[in-house]
């Protein structure tokens, strides 16, 4: 199966532009939707997380604890790397799982927020990059979740900059409101379908 990761800081639009591909036929694998779904059924990776950053991690339900987490690992490197080392073998794991059941699609899509940070990028044939100045990600993601721009600021901060991250994309799409999206969408899908063709 042919495989494109899709990325972008936070707030870019990566999830939005995942949404067109999804209505070209195009399955996409959500890496924060399946994280937020491991971290509450793994029972080992729940026990990591309970020893690690304590029982508080979870609420009495059994949901996760976002915010307390959230205060932690997004203001400590560290802590964020110990997160990361337990959830993400998880993750890949789930999307391994995943692709064999797309044998219909020409080609997936992988949407996640760290896929250069993480490395995930090398298991995926193509990667592409969804990019917005980041006054406008701040403001796009203030209004949508209601956190603060501080909020904001310093988890782009835990994140490549987009600088480092454009070295590392095969493909960009830009969405800063200067020109419309539909058109670079559809301008990579035909090149996937014909990338994918060749692969296959
Ligand atoms: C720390 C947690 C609990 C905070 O939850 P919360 O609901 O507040 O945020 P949410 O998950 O919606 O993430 C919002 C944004 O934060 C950024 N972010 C999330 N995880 C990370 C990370 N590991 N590194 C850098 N940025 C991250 C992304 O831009 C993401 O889109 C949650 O983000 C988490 O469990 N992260 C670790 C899992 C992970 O790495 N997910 C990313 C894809 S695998
Ligand atoms: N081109 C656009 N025009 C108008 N609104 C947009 C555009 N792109 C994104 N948005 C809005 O900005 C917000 C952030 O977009 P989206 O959720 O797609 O970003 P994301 O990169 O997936 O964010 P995160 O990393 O926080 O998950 C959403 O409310 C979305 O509707």
């Amino acid at each position: 199966m042919f495989k494109v990761g899709i990325t972008g800081n936070i707030g870019s639009g990566k999830t939005t532009v995942c949404k067109i591909f999804e209505v070209l036929g195009i399955p996409v694998f959500y890496a924060d939707d399946a994280a937020r779904d491991v971290m509450v059924t793994d029972g080992e990776l729940i026990a990591g997380i309970k020893q690690t950053f304590g029982s508080q991690a979870y609420l009495a339900g059994g949901n996760l604890n976002r915010k307390y987490i959230a205060g932690i690992v997004f203001n400590n490197k560290e802590q964020l790397s110990k997160l990361n080392a337990l959830v993400h073998p998880a993750v890949f794991r789930a999307f391994d799982k995943w692709v064999l059941d797309q044998k219909d699609a020409p080609y997936v899509l992988k949407e996640a927020a760290i896929l250069f940070e993480s490395g995930s990028y090398k298991m995926c044939d193509r990667s592409v990059l969804v990019t917005a100045p980041l006054a406008l990600r701040i403001k796009r993601v203030t209004d949508r979740d209601g956190i603060t721009a501080d909020e904001v600021k310093s988890r782009n901060d835990r994140q490549f900059t987009e600088e480092q991250k454009l070295a590392l994309a095969n493909d960009v799409i830009i969405n800063d409101d200067t020109q419309p999206v539909i058109p670079q969408v559809l301008k990579l899908h035909r090149l996937y379908l014909s990338l994918a063709q060749q692969n296959s």
